[in-house]
């Protein structure tokens, strides 16, 4: 076995050659960073996203272990500079600025001017982002877009985007989800450590800090807070975008179902799920049920994007909250990124509901985040994890699940669960554990237990 260090080189090595393999057999070069992003078939075929996670998970631990200890922490230690700058950053819509500007990019001192600040922070606040590969510098206080700045562009001129807060995000989902994380997430931040030892009768960290008792679905629904839930609403297209169509559509054979089934998507916000479902399998009928907010928001979108689908019934957008009696009778239960929202006893509020309502023969699918222990557990051996990366892969699969698990916590104290937690929840509210369908997200399909 090779040495410590060289063995995270050699996972580097001979992934790196994986990666440039398979996009030399689609007749391409693996693109440098300073191109614009443009997502590619190449990229998501399943051998290239393993090697993308080796890759990243051993380059991170590479650079831990040869760091010193000092840059390591003051890095997490000014984790508040990133969330602050990259706010300002996307928020004055800098990367459409230079969108416009183009591979030559646009001095400081003009970005500026066009954003209302002293291009002399204007360069620093960009030189912090582009030292950690966001925005390039191209010439001394020049920047321009990368191909992780130009995630960020959004959908109209520079020049528009600020005509109207509530259409800001449109079209941009990546863009809205930085904007609700660097604007709630932080707020909820701030206030983690008061309310792990004393929650004060806040529900969250997020609650605590706004001094608000409300959740913050129930605080979106207030006004003055429409410009945010839109945004919100927008930013729960940002995965689908991130991991490719047809994530939700594959968890099922939805076409063995008997035709004319009905399928729920509860809390289903403005209907990302709903419409891939609808769209895979015309033959069934699907109720949207969400929060009154989010239903007038899902009117709108279906009324521009599919109103056929609404008009012919196939889809009934309906206000319901899910710590209500269940009021439909429904084949399939659809969950997504809802049981993450919430602590142990609201989750077992919500899946008891339905169960009461569902038929002997009903199906309730959740589709989550998995939570992975960074050391070896039970699952360790259905896994192969190279020596001697994480149980976790570490930033490049518990990474991104450990950020959403502290976001959950900041603004609603709900929590990213593993694969057993999700069996005992089930196991407590009446409902079988049958498959696991591994993914991004993880999708665990339950059948009726009569308790
Ligand atoms: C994290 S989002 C997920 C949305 C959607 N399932 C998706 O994946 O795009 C949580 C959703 O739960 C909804 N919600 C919150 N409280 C609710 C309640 N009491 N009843 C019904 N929906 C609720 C929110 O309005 C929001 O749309």
């Amino acid at each position: 076995m090779a040495d410590y260090l060289n063995a995270l080189a050699e996972i580097i090595s001979s992934n790196v050659k994986i990666l440039g393999d398979a996009y030399a057999q689609d007749g391409r070069k693996f693109p440098s960073l300073d191109e614009p992003f443009a997502p590619t078939k190449s990229a998501e075929a399943a051998a290239v996203q393993e090697a993308t996670r080796l890759i990243v998970a051993a380059a991170a631990q590479l650079t831990a272990s040869v760091r010193s200890p000092l840059e390591v922490l003051m890095d997490q230690a000014t984790g508040m500079y990133s969330t602050v700058i990259l706010s300002f950053a996307n928020d004055h819509n800098v990367a459409d600025l230079l969108k416009e500007a183009g591979p030559e990019g646009l001095d400081a001192k003009e970005i500026g001017k066009q954003i209302g600040v002293n291009g002399a922070y204007v360069a620093r606040c960009l030189r912090y982002l582009a030292t950690r590969h966001i925005f390039r510098e191209v010439k001394p206080n020049v920047f321009a877009n990368n191909k992780v700045s130009s995630a960020l562009i959004k959908n109209k001129p520079f020049k528009d985007i600020e005509a109207d807060s509530m259409t800001k995000y449109d079209d941009a989902p990546l863009s809205a989800l930085i904007s609700h994380t660097t604007d709630e997430g932080f707020i909820g931040s701030r206030s983690i450590i008061e309310f792990m030892k004393d929650s004060k009768g806040y529900v969250s960290p997020f609650s605590m800090s706004n001094q608000d008792r409300a959740n913050i679905f129930e605080w979106y629904e207030k006004p003055g807070n429409k410009w945010r839930a839109h945004r919100f609403a927008t930013a729960m297209k940002a995965p689908a975008k991130l991991w490719g169509q047809g994530a939700y559509a594959s968890v099922l054979d939805w076409n063995s179902l008997p035709t004319g089934s009905t399928i729920v998507d509860v809390g289903g916000s403005t209907g990302e799920v709903t419409m891939e479902l609808a769209r895979a399998a015309p033959q069934h009928k699907y109720v949207l049920q969400d929060l009154e907010g989010a239903i007038a928001e899902a009117k709108r979108r279906w009324a521009s994007e599919w109103p056929e689908a609404i008009n012919d019934g196939t889809v009934t957008l309906e206000v319901h909250s899910f710590f209500e009696p269940m009021p439909v009778k429904a084949d399939v239960y659809f969950l997504r990124a809802i049981i993450h929202d919430w602590p142990e006893a609201d989750c077992r509020k919500i899946l008891g509901h339905i169960h009461a309502a569902a038929k002997s023969t009903s199906k309730l699918i959740l589709l989550e985040l998995v939570a992975v222990h960074a050391c070896p557990d039970e699952l360790t051996g259905s896994r192969t994890i190279p020596y001697p990366l994480l149980a976790n892969l570490g930033l490049a699969v518990g990474g991104f699940i450990t950020v959403v698990d502290m976001q959950m916590l900041a603004i609603v104290d709900g929590r990213e669960r593993t694969a057993g937690d999700f069996e005992e929840l089930g196991r407590m509210t009446g409902w079988k554990l049958e498959t696991v369908k591994p993914g991004p997200m993880g999708a665990f399909i339950f059948s009726k237990v009569e308790v």
